[in-house]
Protein backbone atom coordinates (compact mmCIF):
# COMPACT_ATOMS: atom_id res chain seq x y z
CA UNK A 1 0.00 0.00 0.00
CA UNK A 2 1.15 3.30 -0.80
CA UNK A 3 1.26 6.13 1.31
CA UNK A 4 -0.66 9.69 0.11
CA UNK A 5 1.91 12.75 0.34
CA UNK A 6 0.56 15.14 2.53
CA UNK A 7 -1.34 17.38 0.83
CA UNK A 8 -0.52 20.66 2.83
CA UNK A 9 3.16 19.80 2.41
CA UNK A 10 2.35 19.02 -1.20
CA UNK A 11 1.21 22.35 -1.66
CA UNK A 12 3.12 24.50 0.39
CA UNK A 13 3.70 27.88 -1.40
CA UNK A 14 7.49 28.32 -2.69
CA UNK A 15 6.76 31.80 -3.58
CA UNK A 16 5.33 34.93 -1.49
CA UNK A 17 3.15 35.78 -4.26
CA UNK A 18 1.36 31.95 -3.61
CA UNK A 19 0.65 32.93 -0.24
CA UNK A 20 -2.72 33.59 0.13
CA UNK A 21 -4.20 36.39 2.02
CA UNK A 22 -2.14 38.64 5.01
CA UNK A 23 -1.69 40.66 2.03
CA UNK A 24 -0.31 43.53 4.66
CA UNK A 25 1.75 41.30 6.75
CA UNK A 26 3.42 39.96 3.77
CA UNK A 27 4.04 43.64 2.38
CA UNK A 28 5.68 44.52 5.76
CA UNK A 29 8.11 41.26 5.30
CA UNK A 30 8.81 42.54 1.91
CA UNK A 31 10.03 45.58 3.73
CA UNK A 32 11.95 44.56 6.28
CA UNK A 33 14.18 42.19 3.35
CA UNK A 34 14.22 45.39 1.52
CA UNK A 35 16.34 47.04 4.20
CA UNK A 36 18.84 43.95 3.99
CA UNK A 37 19.43 45.02 0.48
CA UNK A 38 21.19 48.10 1.71
CA UNK A 39 22.86 46.64 4.86
CA UNK A 40 22.19 45.71 8.11
CA UNK A 41 18.91 47.02 8.82
CA UNK A 42 18.15 48.30 12.87
CA UNK A 43 16.13 45.57 13.48
CA UNK A 44 17.96 42.56 12.38
CA UNK A 45 15.14 39.62 13.32
CA UNK A 46 11.19 40.25 12.49
CA UNK A 47 8.35 38.21 14.34
CA UNK A 48 5.72 35.83 12.58
CA UNK A 49 2.98 36.02 15.15
CA UNK A 50 -0.66 34.25 14.31
CA UNK A 51 -2.87 31.70 14.48
CA UNK A 52 -1.48 28.21 13.44
CA UNK A 53 -1.94 27.13 9.80
CA UNK A 54 -2.17 30.13 8.20
CA UNK A 55 1.15 30.63 6.28
CA UNK A 56 3.86 32.34 8.31
CA UNK A 57 6.59 29.35 7.85
CA UNK A 58 5.75 29.08 4.67
CA UNK A 59 5.79 32.83 4.01
CA UNK A 60 9.55 32.65 5.54
CA UNK A 61 10.94 30.27 3.69
CA UNK A 62 9.70 31.35 0.79
CA UNK A 63 10.91 34.78 1.50
CA UNK A 64 14.53 33.07 1.79
CA UNK A 65 13.94 30.63 -1.44
CA UNK A 66 12.95 34.17 -3.34
CA UNK A 67 16.19 36.18 -2.30
CA UNK A 68 18.39 32.64 -2.95
CA UNK A 69 18.85 33.11 0.72
CA UNK A 70 20.61 30.09 2.63
CA UNK A 71 18.05 28.86 5.00
CA UNK A 72 19.01 27.45 8.65
CA UNK A 73 15.92 26.47 10.20
CA UNK A 74 16.05 25.22 13.95
CA UNK A 75 12.41 24.05 14.92
CA UNK A 76 10.99 22.54 18.28
CA UNK A 77 12.21 19.21 17.75
CA UNK A 78 15.55 20.24 18.05
CA UNK A 79 16.91 20.62 21.34
CA UNK A 80 17.10 24.24 21.86
CA UNK A 81 19.31 24.96 24.67
CA UNK A 82 20.84 28.09 25.31
CA UNK A 83 24.42 26.66 24.32
CA UNK A 84 23.41 25.61 21.01
CA UNK A 85 21.41 28.24 19.97
CA UNK A 86 24.37 30.31 20.11
CA UNK A 87 26.16 27.78 18.45
CA UNK A 88 24.19 27.12 15.80
CA UNK A 89 22.15 30.15 15.18
CA UNK A 90 24.80 32.09 16.56
CA UNK A 91 27.71 31.26 14.10
CA UNK A 92 25.45 31.36 11.42
CA UNK A 93 24.31 34.76 12.14
CA UNK A 94 27.92 36.32 12.13
CA UNK A 95 29.75 33.92 9.87
CA UNK A 96 28.84 34.40 6.08
CA UNK A 97 30.40 37.91 5.54
CA UNK A 98 33.85 36.18 6.85
CA UNK A 99 33.39 33.78 3.79
CA UNK A 100 31.81 36.09 1.95
CA UNK A 101 28.71 34.39 0.50
CA UNK A 102 25.11 34.75 0.09
CA UNK A 103 23.22 35.44 3.05
CA UNK A 104 21.81 33.24 5.58
CA UNK A 105 18.40 33.33 6.76
CA UNK A 106 17.66 31.90 10.50
CA UNK A 107 14.47 30.69 10.99
CA UNK A 108 13.37 29.78 14.67
CA UNK A 109 9.88 28.40 14.42
CA UNK A 110 7.49 27.98 17.41
CA UNK A 111 9.74 30.83 18.95
CA UNK A 112 7.20 31.07 21.92
CA UNK A 113 7.61 27.24 22.72
CA UNK A 114 10.73 27.75 24.78
CA UNK A 115 9.32 26.75 27.99
CA UNK A 116 10.70 23.09 28.34
CA UNK A 117 13.68 21.82 29.95
CA UNK A 118 15.83 21.59 27.05
CA UNK A 119 14.64 24.95 25.88
CA UNK A 120 15.54 26.88 28.98
CA UNK A 121 17.38 30.09 28.59
CA UNK A 122 16.41 29.95 24.83
CA UNK A 123 14.47 33.19 24.68
CA UNK A 124 17.76 35.18 26.32
CA UNK A 125 19.85 33.09 23.99
CA UNK A 126 17.85 34.49 20.84
CA UNK A 127 17.98 37.95 22.11
CA UNK A 128 22.06 37.91 22.13
CA UNK A 129 22.08 36.03 18.66
CA UNK A 130 19.81 38.73 17.44
CA UNK A 131 21.90 41.81 18.90
CA UNK A 132 25.45 40.11 17.45
CA UNK A 133 23.92 38.99 14.06
CA UNK A 134 24.86 40.44 11.01
CA UNK A 135 22.24 38.17 9.20
CA UNK A 136 17.98 38.15 9.02
CA UNK A 137 16.45 36.51 11.78
CA UNK A 138 12.74 34.87 11.78
CA UNK A 139 10.97 34.11 14.39
CA UNK A 140 7.84 32.01 14.06
CA UNK A 141 5.68 32.15 17.21
CA UNK A 142 1.66 31.71 17.35
CA UNK A 143 1.67 33.81 20.75
CA UNK A 144 3.82 36.52 20.23
CA UNK A 145 3.26 37.67 24.15
CA UNK A 146 4.49 34.66 25.30
CA UNK A 147 8.39 36.15 23.95
CA UNK A 148 9.92 38.53 26.58
CA UNK A 149 9.18 42.20 25.78
CA UNK A 150 13.18 42.59 25.45
CA UNK A 151 13.20 39.85 22.40
CA UNK A 152 10.37 42.40 21.03
CA UNK A 153 11.62 45.21 21.27
CA UNK A 154 14.65 43.90 19.45
CA UNK A 155 12.43 42.90 16.33
CA UNK A 156 9.78 44.02 13.79
CA UNK A 157 6.71 42.42 14.54
CA UNK A 158 4.44 41.28 11.80
CA UNK A 159 0.86 39.71 12.48
CA UNK A 160 -0.20 37.26 10.43
CA UNK A 161 -4.45 37.04 11.13
CA UNK A 162 -6.51 33.61 10.25
CA UNK A 163 -7.14 33.55 6.17
CA UNK A 164 -10.75 34.99 5.90
CA UNK A 165 -13.18 32.14 3.69
CA UNK A 166 -12.71 33.98 0.70
CA UNK A 167 -9.24 33.09 0.67
CA UNK A 168 -9.34 29.49 1.25
CA UNK A 169 -12.12 28.53 -0.32
CA UNK A 170 -10.12 29.46 -4.02
CA UNK A 171 -7.22 27.95 -2.64
CA UNK A 172 -9.16 24.52 -2.10
CA UNK A 173 -10.19 24.53 -5.21
CA UNK A 174 -7.04 24.81 -6.71
CA UNK A 175 -5.98 22.18 -5.17
CA UNK A 176 -8.65 20.22 -6.32
CA UNK A 177 -8.13 20.95 -9.58
CA UNK A 178 -4.82 19.68 -9.26
CA UNK A 179 -6.06 16.28 -7.75
CA UNK A 180 -8.57 16.06 -10.65
CA UNK A 181 -11.87 15.98 -7.83
CA UNK A 182 -15.00 16.92 -8.62
CA UNK A 183 -16.82 18.73 -5.73
CA UNK A 184 -20.68 19.09 -5.14
CA UNK A 185 -21.84 22.72 -3.91
CA UNK A 186 -21.22 23.42 -0.52
CA UNK A 187 -18.83 21.07 0.09
CA UNK A 188 -15.33 23.43 0.05
CA UNK A 189 -17.55 25.77 2.19
CA UNK A 190 -18.04 23.59 4.87
CA UNK A 191 -14.87 22.44 4.85
CA UNK A 192 -13.20 25.95 5.02
CA UNK A 193 -16.53 27.04 7.79
CA UNK A 194 -15.28 24.18 9.83
CA UNK A 195 -11.31 25.31 10.24
CA UNK A 196 -11.73 28.82 10.79
CA UNK A 197 -9.49 30.32 8.44
CA UNK A 198 -6.84 27.51 9.46
CA UNK A 199 -5.89 26.63 5.90
CA UNK A 200 -3.80 23.61 7.19
CA UNK A 201 -6.47 22.18 8.73
CA UNK A 202 -8.55 22.80 5.32
CA UNK A 203 -5.74 21.17 3.21
CA UNK A 204 -6.16 18.17 5.87
CA UNK A 205 -9.76 17.87 5.94
CA UNK A 206 -10.23 18.25 2.47
CA UNK A 207 -7.48 15.42 1.80
CA UNK A 208 -9.24 13.09 4.31
CA UNK A 209 -12.91 13.61 2.61
CA UNK A 210 -11.36 12.95 -0.50
CA UNK A 211 -9.18 9.87 0.38
CA UNK A 212 -10.01 7.56 -2.48
CA UNK A 213 -13.05 9.24 -4.24
CA UNK A 214 -12.96 10.90 -7.54
CA UNK A 215 -15.92 13.14 -6.71
CA UNK A 216 -17.14 14.63 -3.23
CA UNK A 217 -20.24 15.78 -1.63
CA UNK A 218 -21.06 17.45 1.32
CA UNK A 219 -22.13 14.69 3.32
CA UNK A 220 -18.51 12.69 2.89
CA UNK A 221 -16.88 16.12 4.76
CA UNK A 222 -14.40 14.67 7.24
CA UNK A 223 -13.34 17.01 9.89
CA UNK A 224 -10.46 16.08 12.26
CA UNK A 225 -11.02 16.39 15.74
CA UNK A 226 -9.68 19.04 17.15
CA UNK A 227 -8.55 19.17 20.57
CA UNK A 228 -8.77 22.71 21.80
CA UNK A 229 -7.82 24.50 25.02
CA UNK A 230 -11.74 25.46 25.08
CA UNK A 231 -12.73 22.29 24.77
CA UNK A 232 -11.53 21.27 28.83
CA UNK A 233 -13.10 24.94 29.59
CA UNK A 234 -16.12 23.70 28.55
CA UNK A 235 -16.50 20.88 29.79
CA UNK A 236 -15.53 22.62 33.43
CA UNK A 237 -18.32 25.19 32.77
CA UNK A 238 -20.78 22.26 32.04
CA UNK A 239 -19.61 20.19 35.15
CA UNK A 240 -19.85 23.46 37.62
CA UNK A 241 -22.45 25.43 36.24
CA UNK A 242 -25.03 22.61 35.19
CA UNK A 243 -27.22 20.44 37.87
CA UNK A 244 -27.39 17.13 35.47
CA UNK A 245 -25.00 14.77 36.16
CA UNK A 246 -25.51 12.83 33.23
CA UNK A 247 -25.05 15.67 31.08
CA UNK A 248 -21.90 16.84 33.10
CA UNK A 249 -20.24 12.96 32.43
CA UNK A 250 -21.31 13.44 28.96
CA UNK A 251 -19.86 16.20 28.06
CA UNK A 252 -16.61 14.56 29.25
CA UNK A 253 -16.31 11.94 26.10
CA UNK A 254 -15.48 14.85 23.84
CA UNK A 255 -12.16 15.76 25.83
CA UNK A 256 -8.86 13.87 25.35
CA UNK A 257 -8.10 14.09 28.97
CA UNK A 258 -7.82 10.83 31.11
CA UNK A 259 -9.63 10.87 34.37
CA UNK A 260 -6.67 10.84 36.31
CA UNK A 261 -6.09 14.49 34.59
CA UNK A 262 -9.11 15.78 34.66
CA UNK A 263 -9.86 15.28 38.39
CA UNK A 264 -6.85 17.51 38.59
CA UNK A 265 -8.93 20.06 37.10
CA UNK A 266 -11.79 19.55 38.82
CA UNK A 267 -10.11 19.42 42.55
CA UNK A 268 -8.21 22.73 41.16
CA UNK A 269 -11.22 24.99 40.09
CA UNK A 270 -13.46 23.56 42.79
CA UNK A 271 -13.04 25.67 46.18
CA UNK A 272 -12.73 28.57 43.51
CA UNK A 273 -16.17 27.60 41.85
CA UNK A 274 -18.47 26.54 45.20
CA UNK A 275 -17.80 29.20 47.12
CA UNK A 276 -21.12 31.00 48.77
CA UNK A 277 -21.87 34.34 47.86
CA UNK A 278 -20.08 35.44 51.62
CA UNK A 279 -17.02 33.89 50.22
CA UNK A 280 -17.38 31.25 52.87
CA UNK A 281 -16.96 27.61 52.35
CA UNK A 282 -20.55 26.29 51.21
CA UNK A 283 -22.07 22.74 51.78
CA UNK A 284 -22.12 22.24 48.33
CA UNK A 285 -18.06 21.94 48.63
CA UNK A 286 -18.35 19.59 50.92
CA UNK A 287 -20.33 16.76 49.21
CA UNK A 288 -18.92 17.65 45.63
CA UNK A 289 -15.30 16.90 47.63
CA UNK A 290 -17.11 13.92 48.98
CA UNK A 291 -17.68 12.59 45.31
CA UNK A 292 -14.40 13.01 44.23
CA UNK A 293 -12.86 11.86 46.90
CA UNK A 294 -14.79 8.44 45.75
CA UNK A 295 -13.73 9.34 42.66
CA UNK A 296 -10.04 9.05 43.51
CA UNK A 297 -10.50 5.96 45.20
CA UNK A 298 -11.62 4.75 41.74
CA UNK A 299 -8.45 5.75 40.28
CA UNK A 300 -6.37 4.20 42.73
CA UNK A 301 -8.00 0.69 42.12
CA UNK A 302 -7.53 1.08 38.63
CA UNK A 303 -3.54 1.97 39.36
CA UNK A 304 -3.86 -1.34 41.36
CA UNK A 305 -5.15 -3.47 39.63
CA UNK A 306 -4.74 -2.01 36.31
CA UNK A 307 -8.50 -2.26 35.73
CA UNK A 308 -9.00 0.45 33.14
CA UNK A 309 -12.99 -0.37 32.86
CA UNK A 310 -13.59 1.44 36.58
CA UNK A 311 -12.39 4.99 34.96
CA UNK A 312 -16.23 5.07 34.03
CA UNK A 313 -17.14 5.12 38.25
CA UNK A 314 -14.44 7.63 38.70
CA UNK A 315 -15.03 10.10 35.44
CA UNK A 316 -19.00 9.94 36.77
CA UNK A 317 -18.31 10.91 40.18
CA UNK A 318 -15.98 13.48 39.44
CA UNK A 319 -18.08 15.26 36.91
CA UNK A 320 -21.74 14.12 37.11
CA UNK A 321 -21.20 13.54 41.20
CA UNK A 322 -19.53 17.20 41.24
CA UNK A 323 -22.33 18.85 39.01
CA UNK A 324 -25.35 17.31 41.18
CA UNK A 325 -23.29 17.96 44.77
CA UNK A 326 -24.69 21.98 44.05
CA UNK A 327 -27.87 22.54 46.00
CA UNK A 328 -28.59 25.99 44.36
CA UNK A 329 -26.48 27.48 41.33
CA UNK A 330 -23.58 29.46 42.17
CA UNK A 331 -23.33 32.41 39.86
CA UNK A 332 -20.72 34.71 38.46
CA UNK A 333 -18.15 34.01 36.49
CA UNK A 334 -14.96 32.87 37.72
CA UNK A 335 -12.19 32.18 36.11
CA UNK A 336 -10.71 28.17 35.59
CA UNK A 337 -7.23 27.15 36.01
CA UNK A 338 -5.25 24.79 35.07
CA UNK A 339 -3.72 22.23 37.95
CA UNK A 340 -1.54 24.10 40.11
CA UNK A 341 -0.05 20.48 41.29
CA UNK A 342 1.47 20.56 37.18
CA UNK A 343 3.11 23.65 37.57
CA UNK A 344 5.03 23.31 40.67
CA UNK A 345 5.80 19.64 39.15
CA UNK A 346 7.53 21.56 36.31
CA UNK A 347 9.19 24.10 38.23
CA UNK A 348 10.84 20.75 40.73
CA UNK A 349 11.52 18.66 36.99
CA UNK A 350 12.93 21.39 35.28
CA UNK A 351 15.37 22.57 38.45
CA UNK A 352 16.74 18.75 38.37
CA UNK A 353 17.04 19.13 35.13
CA UNK A 354 19.43 22.09 35.07
CA UNK A 355 20.82 20.44 37.97
CA UNK A 356 21.55 17.33 35.73
CA UNK A 357 22.78 19.86 32.36
CA UNK A 358 25.14 21.16 34.27
CA UNK A 359 26.51 18.04 36.10
CA UNK A 360 26.83 16.82 32.43
CA UNK A 361 28.32 19.33 31.42
CA UNK A 362 30.74 19.56 34.34
CA UNK A 363 31.36 16.02 33.77
CA UNK A 364 32.53 17.08 30.28
CA UNK A 365 34.64 19.42 30.93
CA UNK A 366 36.62 17.44 33.83
CA UNK A 367 35.91 14.07 32.55
CA UNK A 368 34.30 13.09 35.78
CA UNK A 369 30.98 10.52 35.96
CA UNK A 370 28.35 13.09 36.10
CA UNK A 371 26.78 11.62 39.54
CA UNK A 372 30.08 12.79 41.40
CA UNK A 373 30.15 15.85 39.86
CA UNK A 374 26.08 16.28 40.84
CA UNK A 375 27.27 15.74 44.92
CA UNK A 376 30.51 17.44 44.74
CA UNK A 377 32.11 19.31 41.81
CA UNK A 378 28.58 21.66 41.57
CA UNK A 379 28.95 23.41 44.71
CA UNK A 380 32.69 23.79 43.64
CA UNK A 381 31.71 25.33 40.90
CA UNK A 382 29.11 27.70 42.62
CA UNK A 383 32.37 29.04 44.65
CA UNK A 384 34.15 29.42 41.43
CA UNK A 385 31.59 31.35 40.31
CA UNK A 386 31.08 33.67 43.29
CA UNK A 387 34.93 34.68 42.93
CA UNK A 388 35.49 37.81 40.53
CA UNK A 389 38.71 36.02 39.80
CA UNK A 390 37.31 33.01 38.36
CA UNK A 391 34.22 33.43 37.15
CA UNK A 392 34.31 33.95 33.77
CA UNK A 393 36.78 31.28 32.76
CA UNK A 394 34.49 28.70 34.99
CA UNK A 395 31.32 29.61 32.81
CA UNK A 396 33.43 29.97 29.49
CA UNK A 397 34.44 26.54 30.27
CA UNK A 398 31.69 25.23 30.92
CA UNK A 399 29.58 27.33 28.52
CA UNK A 400 27.06 27.94 31.01
CA UNK A 401 23.98 30.53 29.96
CA UNK A 402 22.81 33.01 32.48
CA UNK A 403 19.98 30.46 33.94
CA UNK A 404 22.16 27.77 34.86
CA UNK A 405 24.90 30.53 36.51
CA UNK A 406 21.99 31.57 38.96
CA UNK A 407 21.22 28.28 39.74
CA UNK A 408 24.94 27.22 40.81
CA UNK A 409 25.33 31.03 42.51
CA UNK A 410 22.04 30.03 44.37
CA UNK A 411 20.81 33.71 42.95
CA UNK A 412 16.84 33.40 42.72
CA UNK A 413 17.03 35.77 39.47
CA UNK A 414 19.32 36.92 37.09
CA UNK A 415 21.28 39.91 38.30
CA UNK A 416 23.11 42.53 36.52
CA UNK A 417 26.42 40.84 37.80
CA UNK A 418 25.18 37.60 36.63
CA UNK A 419 24.34 39.35 32.98
CA UNK A 420 27.99 40.71 32.89
CA UNK A 421 29.72 37.11 33.69
CA UNK A 422 27.96 35.64 30.82
CA UNK A 423 28.48 38.38 28.55
CA UNK A 424 32.02 38.14 29.02
CA UNK A 425 32.43 34.68 28.76
CA UNK A 426 30.27 34.79 25.62
CA UNK A 427 33.15 37.82 24.45
CA UNK A 428 35.73 34.98 25.01
CA UNK A 429 33.32 32.52 23.15
CA UNK A 430 33.67 34.62 19.99
CA UNK A 431 36.84 35.67 20.01
CA UNK A 432 38.08 31.53 20.14
CA UNK A 433 35.70 30.94 17.37
CA UNK A 434 36.99 34.30 15.65
CA UNK A 435 40.53 32.98 16.19
CA UNK A 436 39.69 29.63 15.10
CA UNK A 437 38.50 31.34 11.78
CA UNK A 438 41.40 32.81 11.51
CA UNK A 439 43.60 30.06 11.91
CA UNK A 440 41.46 28.07 9.08
CA UNK A 441 41.51 31.30 6.62
CA UNK A 442 45.40 31.29 6.99
CA UNK A 443 46.44 27.61 6.77
CA UNK A 444 47.15 26.10 3.25
CA UNK A 445 44.28 24.61 1.39
CA UNK A 446 44.87 21.31 1.95
CA UNK A 447 45.14 21.32 5.21
CA UNK A 448 41.69 22.74 5.20
CA UNK A 449 39.65 19.31 4.99
CA UNK A 450 35.86 20.27 5.50
CA UNK A 451 34.52 22.92 4.82
CA UNK A 452 34.34 26.22 7.25
CA UNK A 453 30.50 25.64 7.85
CA UNK A 454 31.15 22.23 8.38
CA UNK A 455 33.91 23.03 11.22
CA UNK A 456 31.46 25.63 12.52
CA UNK A 457 28.21 23.73 13.06
CA UNK A 458 30.30 22.01 15.46
CA UNK A 459 26.95 22.20 17.63
CA UNK A 460 25.96 18.73 16.44
CA UNK A 461 28.86 16.84 17.44
CA UNK A 462 28.82 18.79 20.89
CA UNK A 463 25.38 17.65 21.49
CA UNK A 464 26.71 14.11 20.92
CA UNK A 465 29.24 14.66 23.18
CA UNK A 466 26.84 15.42 25.80
CA UNK A 467 25.12 12.31 24.89
CA UNK A 468 27.59 10.21 24.82
CA UNK A 469 28.95 11.58 28.45
CA UNK A 470 25.27 10.16 29.73
CA UNK A 471 26.13 6.61 28.35
CA UNK A 472 29.29 6.81 28.99
CA UNK A 473 28.52 7.29 32.98
CA UNK A 474 27.37 3.80 32.47
CA UNK A 475 29.51 2.19 30.87
CA UNK A 476 32.55 3.34 31.44
CA UNK A 477 33.10 5.96 34.00
CA UNK A 478 36.30 7.44 32.68
CA UNK A 479 36.97 7.68 29.24
CA UNK A 480 40.42 7.88 28.33
CA UNK A 481 40.88 11.54 27.66
CA UNK A 482 43.49 13.71 29.06
CA UNK A 483 42.31 14.75 32.60
CA UNK A 484 40.98 18.75 33.27
CA UNK A 485 41.04 20.02 36.40
CA UNK A 486 39.24 22.69 37.94
CA UNK A 487 42.66 23.76 38.20
CA UNK A 488 42.51 24.50 34.54
CA UNK A 489 41.91 27.48 33.97
N1 LIG B 1 -1.48 31.56 3.60
C1 LIG B 1 -1.28 30.37 3.05
N2 LIG B 1 -1.15 30.24 1.72
C2 LIG B 1 -0.96 29.05 1.16
N3 LIG B 1 -0.89 27.89 1.85
C3 LIG B 1 -1.02 27.95 3.18
C4 LIG B 1 -1.21 29.20 3.83
N4 LIG B 1 -1.32 28.96 5.14
C5 LIG B 1 -1.18 27.66 5.32
N5 LIG B 1 -1.01 27.04 4.14
C6 LIG B 1 -0.91 25.58 3.97
O1 LIG B 1 -0.80 25.04 5.26
C7 LIG B 1 0.47 24.43 5.46
C8 LIG B 1 1.04 24.89 6.77
O2 LIG B 1 1.31 26.27 6.72
P1 LIG B 1 2.44 26.95 7.61
O3 LIG B 1 3.34 25.91 8.20
O4 LIG B 1 3.06 28.02 6.82
O5 LIG B 1 1.53 27.56 8.74
P2 LIG B 1 1.99 28.32 10.06
O6 LIG B 1 1.21 29.58 10.13
O7 LIG B 1 3.46 28.45 10.12
O8 LIG B 1 1.46 27.33 11.15
P3 LIG B 1 2.11 26.94 12.58
O9 LIG B 1 1.97 28.15 13.45
O10 LIG B 1 1.24 25.81 13.06
O11 LIG B 1 3.51 26.52 12.33
C9 LIG B 1 1.33 24.83 4.29
O12 LIG B 1 2.16 23.77 3.90
C10 LIG B 1 0.32 25.16 3.21
O13 LIG B 1 -0.01 23.99 2.49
Amino acid sequence: MTIAQDWAEKYRPTKLADVVGNNKPLQALRDWEEEWEHGVPEKKAAILSGPAGVGKTSAAHALGKEMGWEIIEMNASDQRTAGIIEKVAGSASRMSTLTGIQKRLIILDEADNMHGSADRGGTRAITNVIKKSNQPIILIANDLYALSSTLRSHCVNIKFNSIPQRSVLPALKKICKMEGIICGTGVLEKIAENTGGDLRSAIKDLQATATDKKEIEVVDVTTAERDTKESIFKVLTNVFKGRDPVEAYRATFSLDETPEDLIQWVDENLPNQYLDKDETLSEDLTTAYHNLSRADIYLGRVRLRQNYGLWRYAGFLLSGGTAMAKKHSHSGFRKLQPPSMWRRMGQLRSKRNMRDNIAAKVGLHCNEPIRDCRIDLLRMYGLLLKNEDYAVDAAYSLELDVDEIAYLTESKRVTKKIQKIYDASREMMHEKEDEDIDVFMHAPEKDRGQSTLDSMFSAEKDLAKENQTEGKEKDNPKPAKSQKTLFDF
